[in-house]
């Protein structure tokens, strides 16, 4: 019987291999076979269409099972084919959806690994579904930029409700085995061997009526509601989005769910239409390719150097020096991923505090598993056998020079150093080590333990090995790891000073923080720059600057003009505030005020008096500024920096700087990042022509000058992703 049955192919392989056929008796298995992730290209589509008329043809044949080969239930439609001829051929995933549903002889989706957007519909399609325990279901093309355009809207709402279906739809969450089948969106979690079980479930339910089983003739559960549900959503996800279509949009197709099938297919088909052809889909999907090719790195100069022949170092153990808040992240982001840890921080109750916030932070189930990875000391022989140690220990190059000595001296030879710095020059602090190839910046963001960007530093000393061996770190712990050069703020940080400038050359002008930080959210950022400013604490610029020489704690340096800077342009009023104690949201004031307890950024009637002040004894007349200028003024000279950093070879692809931004800076993601934006969206020209006009206007803001690089793009109509397999770089 069943659990004894040989799973012989009988199979027939006159179809597509895409879509293999074979019998086990009166069950036909249709598995789909096309690596990666099994996504419906056109030849899986031809193939289970081929496969399914099979099935239907013969007489034998009393079920139908569909799986897919090798890690995973198909993952969705193949976004590759987006915008090429073969997305549109037939059989389209509609007509292998209308065809499963359809079928008189039952459909059971067997699920494992993941089964995402198409994928997952195809399975709401099926008249059973089964699933193994590890398995996950969901759709996700919200993040691509569209919707479930393949009955999702319409199927999901009537297994779970609107208000289920829009959560699970604009979160675009993955929902394991377990809680989907407490959804009802599975019917059955199976264990053992898939094929076999699913064999045996088809079997089971051979000769029932499939009609009630249809979830397309299901009406949906919570109908009567659904105006108010919806006008629930709408507030939170248009405060959400942040300019981005796709959820609402999302929303609306969901909204159709109540009107009879066909109906609510054909508003899903049209609004799937508007998002396809919209600028914002190919920009999230340019970000979600980016996010994968990033992987793919080779040194932005020499491009013998990359990922396919480098090697990495197997590392079992890291040490951290300091338990400041970005060592803390980082030990978290280690532990979490089962390395040892080996934290060191010489000043006993800073260490103590943050092994309390570890043990916080790890969850509940894991904690005491991972707490025993850890090890803490203030004792720098401690980190005598660690693989690799990263430097997590105050932004000051004497210290970080004093550290990288202590750590060369202690630590095994072949060990890797790594420093957490922000932007100074990793060379100099190479400089002081035996080992300048096993040297390399490692520039995690806060909170490290949550924020995906890892931008790895290669000096000029950094072995190929030593870089590889990082960017593998990365992947290890679930980071998006980018290579970049080095030079001062590396890219991330070197870009943001234009942005950051300029916003406060507008409050000269006539802005207040809230004005710029508006126009910025409304762009899509989660903050702008003062709120953003405020959150990190202002005192981080401050002693950058400090250090840099362009102020001093108690005012400008001696003898200096009090807006020019080594004659560029400076605004010192960032500097006032923190003369003032003024540090942001940890002292209760910075450009806001902070209620106590409260994170609510308010507007300061201190801040505007202090900055009419300002202008009245500066000379500057205050004038009306646009959301429009405010974007421009701040991206622009961002972008245009990023051009700086394509022409200089520290970034070897622009691909590089929109993967930082995008994980790093929270560029909204609906955009693509700065380049992309720049290219695709506003035109290279429009930005130059723009930065150009700002330039006359204030020829002293040397941000605004257009970079050769972008110059000569323009001039010629070079494209960007033609520059990144360019020989210039
Ligand atoms: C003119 C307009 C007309 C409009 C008419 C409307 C008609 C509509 C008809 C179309 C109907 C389609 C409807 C459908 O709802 C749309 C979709 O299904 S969109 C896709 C939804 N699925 C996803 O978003 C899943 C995306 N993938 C992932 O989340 C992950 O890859 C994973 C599956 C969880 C696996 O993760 P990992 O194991 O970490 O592996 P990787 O992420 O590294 O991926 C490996 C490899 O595979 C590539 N890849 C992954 N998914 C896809 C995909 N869906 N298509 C193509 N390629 C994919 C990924 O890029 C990696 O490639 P590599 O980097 O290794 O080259």
């Amino acid at each position: 019987m069943v659990n004894t049955m040989t799973l012989t192919w009988e199979a027939t392989r006159e179809f597509a291999v895409m879509a293999e056929y074979s019998t086990y008796g009166s069950v036909v298995v249709l598995q789909v076979n096309n690596p990666p992730v099994n996504s419906f290209s056109y030849h899986v589509r031809q193939g289970l269409v081929d496969g399914l008329e099979k099935a239907q043809r013969d007489p034998a044949i009393r079920s139908i099972v569909i799986m897919g080969k090798g890690r995973t239930f198909p993952a969705g439609a193949d976004v590759r084919e987006f915008g090429t001829a073969s997305a549109g051929m037939m059989p389209d995933l509609l007509s292998v959806l209308a065809a499963v549903d359809t079928s008189p002889k039952p459909v059971v989706s067997a699920i494992h690994g993941t089964a995402l957007g198409g994928g997952f519909e195809l399975a709401l399609a099926s008249h059973y579904r089964l699933a193994v325990p590890s398995a996950r279901v969901g759709l996700p093309e919200v993040h691509l930029g569209i919707l479930p355009g393949a009955g999702g809207t319409q199927r999901l709402p009537r297994v779970v409700g609107v208000k289920t279906a829009i959560q699970m739809i604009t979160t675009g969450q993955h929902i394991k085995a377990q809680q989907a089948l407490s959804l009802g969106l599975v019917d059955k979690i199976v264990q053992g061997d898939l094929l076999k079980e699913a064999v045996s479930f088809a079997r089971s339910i051979e000769g029932r009526p499939v009609e009630d089983r249809r979830i397309s003739q299901k009406t949906v559960p919570d109908a009567e509601k659904v105006g108010e549900v919806v006008d629930a959503a709408r507030k939170t996800i248009i405060r959400r989005a942040r300019g981005a279509i796709a959820p609402m949009t999302c929303v609306q197709a969901i909204q159709a769910s109540v009107l009879p099938f066909d109906v609510g297919m054909q508003r899903e088909r049209e609004l799937m239409a508007f998002l396809m052809t919209s600028w914002q889909a190919p920009a999230q999907q340019y970000a979600f390719f980016s996010e994968r090719e990033v992987r793919r790195w080779s040194h932005p100069r020499d491009k013998r150097v990359n990922f396919k022949t480098a090697k990495p170092r197997v590392i079992k153990s890291v040490g951290v020096v300091g338990a400041g808040t970005m060592g803390v992240g980082i030990t978290i982001s280690l532990l979490q991923a089962g390395l040892k840890v080996v934290l060191l921080e010489v000043n006993k109750k800073q260490l103590d505090r943050g092994i309390t916030t570890i043990q916080k932070t790890l969850s509940q189930k894991s904690a005491s598993q991972r707490m025993s990875l850890l090890t803490t000391t203030m004792d720098y022989s401690a980190l005598s056998d660690v693989d690799m140690v990263i430097e997590a220990v105050f932004e000051s190059m004497r210290l970080k020079k004093e550290v990288f000595k202590k750590l060369d001296s202690i630590t095994k030879p072949q060990a890797i150093l790594a420093s957490n710095t922000s932007g100074l020059d990793i060379d100099k602090i190479a400089a002081v080590t035996k080992r300048p190839d096993k040297v390399v910046g490692t520039h995690f963001f806060a909170p490290a333990n949550i924020m995906r960007l890892l931008e790895n530093i290669l000096g000029k000393h950094t072995s190929a090995e030593t870089i590889a061996t990082a960017m593998q770190l990365g992947t290890t712990i679930g980071k998006v790891g980018v290579l970049v050069g080095n030079c001062p703020g590396f890219v991330g940080n070197r870009m943001l000073g234009p942005y950051v400038t300029e916003a406060v050359f507008l409050l000269e002008e006539g802005a207040d923080p809230q004005d710029v930080d508006k126009a910025i959210e409304e762009f899509g950022f989660a903050m702008g720059p003062f709120r953003m400013g405020d959150l990190s604490g202002l005192d981080i610029g401050w002693r950058g600057r400090i250090e840099k020489g362009l102020t001093t704690e108690q005012g400008p340096p001696p003898a200096t003009p009090p807006l020019y800077r080594r004659g560029n342009r400076y605004c010192p009023l960032a500097d006032m505030l923190c003369m003032q104690g003024r540090l942001g949201q940890k002292t209760g004031a910075g450009w806001y005020r902070y209620e106590p307890g409260s994170r609510a950024a308010l507007p300061d009637p201190v801040v505007q008096q202090m900055i009419r002040e300002y202008r009245q004894e500066h000379g500057f007349k205050k004038r009306t500024i646009s959301s429009q200028e405010i974007v421009e003024r701040c991206l622009y000279p961002l972008i245009n920096e990023g051009f700086h950093i394509l022409d200089e070879g520290i970034a070897a692809r622009s691909m590089d700087i929109d993967v930082t931004y995008l994980f790093g800076y929270g560029w909204p993601r609906h955009t693509g990042g700065p380049m992309y934006y720049a290219e695709k969206v506003v035109g290279l020209e429009k930005i130059l022509r723009s930065l150009e006009s700002y330039q006359a206007q204030y020829p002293d803001h040397h941000y605004l000058q257009p970079s050769p690089l972008l110059r000569d793009m323009v001039a010629k109509g070079t494209s960007l992703a033609a520059l990144g397999t360019d020989s210039k770089l």
